[in-house]
């Protein structure tokens, strides 16, 4: 990463005074218009960690970059969750672009949380070619499917779960009091997850609505286990249509869709699918071996309508992140990791097992070597070292090197990251 001479604005850290001027900017940068309502920057002012929240700003005071950052739990395979520093609102004001301010920003933000302790930094990226510069490697995808539904072949007379289980419609009060716990028990499972500020259930249940992004009520429903206990949520819109023969039209998107179980997230797809009306679902964003499509008597019934990138990851602490996720099998491997930002590179000799792992700087000749946005890609087991070194971005000093890296990292579910933070 390198730091060119910055232009005149100063960068640093907002106060509390300046959260409508960087809101302003962030509005321009995102190409929304620049109001910001009081609502929002007391609502901001209260909630955001300010020390975090950086900006560019001219000398007459007005903010022309916004970056933020805030905490955040990411699951690695396996189940451990580590630290990591969860990027967002990152924009530079139009006249004030490709001179250096995001480079600086994020300078300052990645050694912050480096001197912090956090195991990797992630971010949703709003374009592929801006981050890979800064360490950042795509490490999960995303996958939107949409659904023929009367191809499906599903039951047209399904109304609820076989086995006792219930589907049931509630209030944002309730979706709002139950979902966050539910989550939680889910995501600490499922690699890639990352754990959700409060302030997310906010938004989404009303509860932050401001009047420059009005909210309107979406369905929420519950999945009880015949036990009687929350192990699924849904989150949906309909768009209503008839047709110009008379015959409802309709599509569901799927905004949240989580089962604790197999069970409940099957039943939670149906449940959708049967919908009086709906002939349409779409199913927001999900890992590419989610169950779908193939939970449908007729696969095809579904197709892709989106596959791309999706939660990209930067390591900052390559031994704790690669001693903190599980492998399948043992083995071990002499890895230089290459980090132009001097944040996380290294030799190292890295030792895995089932029952655990180690890696610790090595002096030993390098087996594999690969940048450090390379690994972040690798890290959750979302693409494979063959490939990645067939595309040129690993190199294998000892033949065969990638195959063991791939045999260590592959995972039996590919991660998934639902959330566009
Ligand atoms: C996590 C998130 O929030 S994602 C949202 C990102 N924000 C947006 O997309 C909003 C619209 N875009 C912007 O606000 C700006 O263009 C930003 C933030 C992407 C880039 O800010 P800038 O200050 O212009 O970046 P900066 O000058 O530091 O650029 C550094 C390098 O990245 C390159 N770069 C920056 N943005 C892009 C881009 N969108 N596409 C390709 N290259 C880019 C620059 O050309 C420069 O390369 P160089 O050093 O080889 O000359």
């Amino acid at each position: 990463m390198t730091t060119r001479p910055g232009p005149a604005e100063t960068v640093r850290p907002i106060t509390p005074e300046e959260v409508r001027t960087w809101s302003r900017a962030l509005n321009t940068g995102f190409v929304r218009s620049p109001t910001v309502s009081d609502e929002t920057v007391d609502r901001r002012r209260a909630q955001f960690d300010l020390s975090r929240v950086r900006g560019a700003f001219t000398d007459t005071g007005r903010a022309v970059a916004t970056f933020r950052s805030f905490a955040q739990t990411l699951t690695v395979p396996g189940g451990a969750t580590v630290p990591t520093d969860a990027i967002t609102n990152v924009t530079v004001t139009p006249t004030h672009r490709r001179r250096g301010l995001l480079t600086r920003m994020m300078a300052d933000d990645l050694a912050e949380a480096k001197e912090r302790g956090d195991v990797a930094a992630t971010l949703i990226a709003a374009e592929y070619p801006i981050y890979g510069r800064y360490g950042f490697g795509p490490a999960t995808t995303a996958t939107t499917w949409e659904i023929d539904v009367p191809r499906t072949g599903l039951g047209p007379r399904w109304s609820a779960p076989e086995d006792g289980a219930t589907i049931e419609l509630v209030d944002a009060a309730e979706y709002r009091k139950e979902g966050p716990g539910l989550h939680d028990r889910l995501r600490t499972r499922v690699a890639g997850m990352v754990s959700r500020e409060p302030s997310w259930w906010d938004r989404d249940t009303g509860l932050a609505a401001a009047p420059e992004e009005p909210w309107t009520e979406p369905f929420f429903a519950l999945y009880r286990s015949a036990r009687g206990e929350v192990e699924g949520l849904l989150r949906y819109r309909i768009e209503g249509k008839f047709s110009d023969a008379v015959q409802p039209v309709c599509t569901a998107t799927v905004l949240d869709l989580f089962g604790e179980t197999p069970a409940a997230e099957r039943a939670l797809w149906h449940y959708v699918c049967a919908i009086d009306w709906v002939t349409v679902v779409r199913s927001g964003l999900r890992a590419p071996d989610d169950l779908l499509p193939d939970l449908l008597p007729d696969p095809r019934a579904a197709r892709i309508v989106r596959q791309s990138d999706a939660m990209w990851v930067r390591l900052l602490d390559v031994a704790a992140a690669l001693e903190a996720r599980s492998y399948g099998t043992s083995g071990a491997l002499v890895i230089e990791v290459r980090d132009e930002a001097g944040l996380a590179g290294g030799r190292f000799a890295w030792d895995a097992a089932p029952d655990g792992a180690t890696c610790v700087p090595s002096a030993a000749a390098p087996q594999l070597t690969l940048g450090v946005a390379e690994l972040g890609a690798l890290w959750l087991g979302e693409v494979s070292a063959v490939r990645l070194a067939a595309l040129g971005r690993v190199v294998e000093e000892e033949a065969g090197a990638a195959a063991v890296a791939d045999a260590l990292l592959r995972t039996s579910r590919r991660p998934w990251c639902p959330d566009m933070f």
